[in-house]
């Protein structure tokens, strides 16, 4: 198809001339594609059925923001495999910019020597199996935590809440060595709450980023909130870390393990050009951390707990699975997970259903592409429909049915070698913290049903599945029900 900003792009300039773009619905002046984004769906479903109209590699104009969809597993496949380095850029957006988050963050930083220097510290000091094996203590009180908060509530409950929190504290022990939602800490209330605030902020479409012209005026104050907001969890971030300095300076370690804010400080203070950790980037690697892993790993274990209450039989069996294998004892362990079979085919199915992060992190074209015989500029923004790609009825039977079964004895995982399913991304911007989300989600989500039964105030069947997109993609309608102790 000749497309309006094919056309336009072609009159501009005589080197593109002969160069085919991808399909896509005719673009408006200014606006481009954004009004056939429509304001009643979330985006990615949007860009789902537009897919299926103009094809697997869709080009839209996003007011001024080029951008490519990728939505089935033969494009994924050749991005991943032909073409992850040119499309290793990320792109950013007008939140990312605030207090320079973009030039501190593993998850936005353009590749290069800083993004694989933050790799490799996250990657060996978090979550590689020796760090995770030494933090096992950490999960363990803090999922005790959040079984005794549930116990101690009446009646019906808000099941992300206390999994969010329960997150929290992990990533703030582990971290930190604190917890930070408990009474005493004041520092961790104000932390937590910052924290979800930004996340619920980031969640707003900012009519700025597709309208660059348009910042300066940020028209719906997004930018200016997150400021405040980030600002305020850089802050308190600085009152750990020079709360910890001053601690190393007295010689006192609590006789704790080193952890993550130890080992940063150490690699920070151990180099040439940064022996000073007043600048912002040490204290946005850390509030990073924490939002990487506490909205994803929340969402897949309310969407697992959503199927399960909706699919009584995949509860029953996967509460079955967990008492052959947990035996006598009335907790489940780290150590259990490697058995709970059918508990991780129910996660992938999660996943494959409600994938956190449905467009991946859009990633940048850092030159000029020629992809499945399509001309990319530069500078091109590209999402990876990981939603669509797990819903193609091309490459999953009955594909919209929760199905934990269609896991099982077969070769098939979220690592980024199966291009129908990747929710944690594939290439060189694959999630870095898989085997911690991994065993978080599986933990909880383990502990949750083998600690309770659960029981949804109203028909199971009607529930409201209606998605929303922030930081990761929520339900819309927080699931609420009503624990009963199992084991107690
Ligand atoms: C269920 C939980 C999670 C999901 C679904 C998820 C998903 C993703 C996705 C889709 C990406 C982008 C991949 C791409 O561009 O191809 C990503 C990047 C990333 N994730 Fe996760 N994530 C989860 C948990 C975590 C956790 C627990 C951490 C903890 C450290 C983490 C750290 C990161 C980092 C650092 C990146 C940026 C990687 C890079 O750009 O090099 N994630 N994640």
């Amino acid at each position: 198809a000749t497309m309006f900003f094919q056309r336009k792009r072609d009159s501009k300039t005589r080197k593109t001339s002969s160069r085919r773009f991808p399909p896509g619905p005719r673009g408006w002046p200014l606006v481009g594609n954004i009004l056939d984004l429509g304001f009643n769906s979330p985006p990615h479903q949007t860009l789902a059925l537009l897919s299926q109209k103009y094809g697997p590699v869709m080009w839209l104009k996003l007011g001024a923001v080029d951008t490519v969809v990728v939505s089935s597993s033969e494009a994924a496949t050749n991005l991943f495999k032909e073409n992850d380095m040119s499309f290793v850029g990320r792109a950013i957006n007008e939140a990312m910019r605030s207090h320079d988050y973009d030039k501190g963050s593993l998850v936005v930083v353009q590749y290069g020597p800083r993004w694989q220097m933050l790799r490799r510290l996250c990657v060996s000091e978090l979550i590689h199996t020796k760090q995770l094996n030494e933090t096992m203590h950490v999960r363990r009180k803090c999922v005790d935590d959040m079984i005794r908060w549930i116990k101690e509530e009446a009646g019906s409950i808000e099941v992300a809440q206390y999994v969010f929190m329960a997150i929290f504290n992990m990533m703030g022990n582990v971290m930190l060595s604190r917890d930070l939602v408990e009474p005493k800490s004041e520092l961790g209330a104000k932390f937590f709450c910052s924290m979800r605030g930004l996340i619920e902020l980031m969640g707003i479409p900012n009519v700025s980023d597709f309208f660059p012209f348009l910042r300066w005026l940020d028209p719906q104050g997004i930018r200016g909130k997150v400021d405040q907001e980030v600002g305020r969890a850089l802050e308190i971030v600085d009152g750990f870390i020079k709360e910890r300095i001053q601690s190393r300076c007295l010689g006192q370690s609590d006789n704790r393990r080193k952890d993550f804010l130890d080992v940063v400080l150490e690699f920070e203070s151990g180099k040439e050009e940064s022996r000073d950790v007043s600048g912002n980037g040490l204290k946005i690697f850390i509030l990073e951390i924490f939002m990487a892993a506490t909205d994803t790993t929340n969402s897949t274990v309310e969407w697992a707990m959503v199927e399960l209450l909706r699919n009584p039989a995949t509860m029953y069996k996967a509460q079955v699975e967990l008492i052959e294998v947990v035996g006598q004892k009335s907790k489940v362990e780290e150590s259990d997970i490697d058995r709970l079979h059918y508990l991780k085919a129910v996660v992938k199915e999660t996943m494959r259903l409600h994938p956190p992060v449905p467009l991946l992190i859009p990633r940048r074209a850092v030159k000029d592409v020629e992809f499945m015989g399509y001309f990319i500029p530069k500078d091109t923004q590209l999402l990876v429909h990981a939603w669509a790609l797990g819903r193609d009825p091309m490459r999953w039977d009955d594909p919209l049915s929760f199905k934990p079964e269609r896991f099982s004895n077969v070769d098939l995982d979220y690592h980024g070698q199966h291009f129908q399913f990747i929710p944690f991304g594939a290439g060189r911007r694959m999630c870095a913290g898989v085997a911690l989300a991994e065993r978080l989600v599986l933990f909880i989500l383990g502990s949750l049903i083998h600690s309770f039964d659960w029981v949804f105030d109203g028909a199971p069947e009607s529930m409201d599945m209606g998605e929303k997109i922030g930081v990761s993609l929520r339900k819309s309608v927080p699931l609420k029900a009503t624990p009963v102790p199992r084991n107690a």
